[in-house]
């Protein structure tokens, strides 16, 4: 029997997971990727801005020493730790290369054929690859799958320029650090890099639109972030919407809606992401778009068209690296014949990367609130917990959500530093469906944080006696 021919159009975690799939269910795979492989998500997005992020804690932490009564030597003015910019962006983009390269050797070591260039589907079960030189090569597939992700989305009215006016790709060319950083934008991506430029000493500004910043994050995890900023010496600007942005001279003037200007010296804008999917051939299988740009695709990652698949952020299910991956992977096992469960997106394990962290798994509040499930919460603070006094950690909490009666537990919230590492046992309960007696019977090291994940179920026992 021959192989399947396999196409995929992206190299970043949708598309490069799902050729190892591919390789390994027997098929034989080319990816085309026009910019390297690993994909906005290792080269500009999640890694580079998750390093910052370790760079930016690391440094806080010494902020936080005096508190633990350790105290420097020395001069008053030796008394603070200094970032260097261009040593810290090196790094980053270094790092993000390696694991470019990485992701190369891995998928050239299972003989996925990578191709440099830019993909396009050129009717049922064709797609082309056109290359910088200008040639174009025809490729048969019988399964293709598009991973070709998103681009940051940029305004008329603010246009960077890759100097001043920055989107989060351009951040990492900065030598010098901004002295007042402008961030318009509080979701995921403008609260994350806020937070971490106010912790390597820069003067931040957060133009939020919305009441507070993260608005589709849990409200009580939104605030204990917004109170944090705020006290840490962040301006946050709430219900103020960016009208346009420009430079002048060494400065960069944020014009808002209502007419106010925000000085500074450099902006981030973070205002959303477009896909990447004018122009890849769409029409040429009658696959159409959302209104955002989104190709839709069912719980398999099938589209509209026969044989052609899409998994990631072009697809706008969720756009995290690890649904991009899991989508993939649903695509190729789907397409291959082996066997397949449908996407789950209760059991997604989420964080956002401020301090503390905020990590979230399965049913929301909003949920609950707008009654799409009947649920209990409980929320613990993290204040009571003997390993957080230790630490130093003041603001923080766990919140679990339970069906009542079966007390499954079927979401949960943690605020704490280091969240992304706490929610895993939760998110183990949310999978399998464990109840609150199996998650408070089961022992945690004494002093822990887990320690309140127990305690939190504990209280939710006797809550239903
Ligand atoms: C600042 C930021 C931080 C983030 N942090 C996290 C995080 O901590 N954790 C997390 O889970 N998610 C994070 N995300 C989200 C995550 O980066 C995305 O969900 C993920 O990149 C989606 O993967 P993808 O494969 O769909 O697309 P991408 O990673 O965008 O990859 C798509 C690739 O396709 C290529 N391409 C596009 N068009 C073509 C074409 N026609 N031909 C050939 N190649 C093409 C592009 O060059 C790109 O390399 C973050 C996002 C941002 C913006
Ligand atoms: N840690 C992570 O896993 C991580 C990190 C970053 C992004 N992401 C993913 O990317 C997704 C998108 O996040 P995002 O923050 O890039 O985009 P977003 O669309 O969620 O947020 C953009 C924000 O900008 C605001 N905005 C738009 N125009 C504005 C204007 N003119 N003035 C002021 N504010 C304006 C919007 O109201 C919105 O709140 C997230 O939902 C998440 O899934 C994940």
């Amino acid at each position: 029997m021959s192989r399947k021919q396999v196409v995929i159009i992206g190299g970043g975690p949708g598309g490069y997971e799902s050729a190892l799939v591919a390789a390994q269910l027997g098929a034989q795979v080319t990816v085309i990727e026009e910019t390297g492989l690993g994909g906005a998500a290792v080269l500009t997005d999640c890694v580079p801005s998750k390093t910052l992020i370790a760079t930016s804690d690391f440094m806080s932490r010494f902020a936080a020493a005096g508190r633990l009564g350790v105290g420097f030597e020395g001069t008053a003015e030796d008394q603070h730790a200094e970032a260097h910019a261009k040593q810290i962006n090196e790094r980053i983009l270094d790092l993000a290369k390696a694991q470019s390269r990485d992701i190369r050797a891995q998928l050239e070591s299972v003989g996925v054929r990578i191709a440099n260039g830019r993909g396009r589907i050129a009717g049922p079960g064709k797609v082309t690859a056109e290359f910088a030189d200008g040639g174009i090569e025809e490729l048969a597939a019988d399964v293709i799958l598009l991973a070709v992700g998103c681009t940051p989305r940029v305004m008329d009215t603010a246009v960077p320029d890759g100097e001043r006016i920055l989107t989060w790709q351009q951040i990492y060319d900065l030598t010098e650090l901004p002295e007042k950083l402008i961030v318009v934008g509080s979701g995921v991506t403008g609260a994350e890099l806020a937070h971490a430029y106010l912790g390597l000493g820069c003067e931040v500004t957060l133009v939020s639109s919305r009441d507070r910043v993260l608005p589709g994050e849990d409200a009580d995890a939104a605030t204990v972030i917004e109170n944090v900023f705020r006290r840490r010496g962040m301006k946050v600007l709430n219900r103020s919407r960016m009208a346009a942005a420009r430079r002048e001279g060494d400065e960069v003037v944020v014009t808002l809606e209502d007419g106010r200007d925000v000085r500074g010296s450099h902006v981030l804008l973070a205002v959303g992401s477009v896909p990447l999917t004018k122009d890849i051939g769409l029409d040429t299988v009658g696959i159409e778009t959302t209104k955002s740009g989104h190709v839709p695709v069912d719980r398999v990652s099938r589209t509209s068209a026969q044989g052609v698949y899409a998994a990631g952020d072009c697809t706008g299910v969720l756009p995290l690296a690890s649904v991009a991956a899991m989508q993939g992977r649903i695509a190729m096992a789907h397409s291959l014949g082996d066997a397949v469960a449908p996407l789950n997106l209760r059991g997604v394990c989420a964080n956002i990367f401020t301090d503390p962290e905020i990590a979230t798994v399965g049913y929301s509040q909003a949920d609950v609130e707008e009654g799409r499930i009947e649920a209990r919460a409980l929320t613990l603070p993290l204040s009571t917990n003997p390993r957080a006094k230790m630490r130093n950690i003041t603001d923080g909490f766990v919140k679990l959500f339970v069906r009542p009666g079966s007390t499954t537990i079927i979401g949960g919230v943690v605020v704490a530093p280091q969240a992304s590492e706490l929610i895993y046992p939760i998110g183990l309960a949310v999978q399998n469906r464990l109840t609150v007696d199996q998650v408070a019977s089961t022992f945690s090291v004494y002093p822990s944080m887990t320690g309140s994940i127990a305690e939190a179920a504990r209280r939710l026992h006797e809550a239903e006696l």
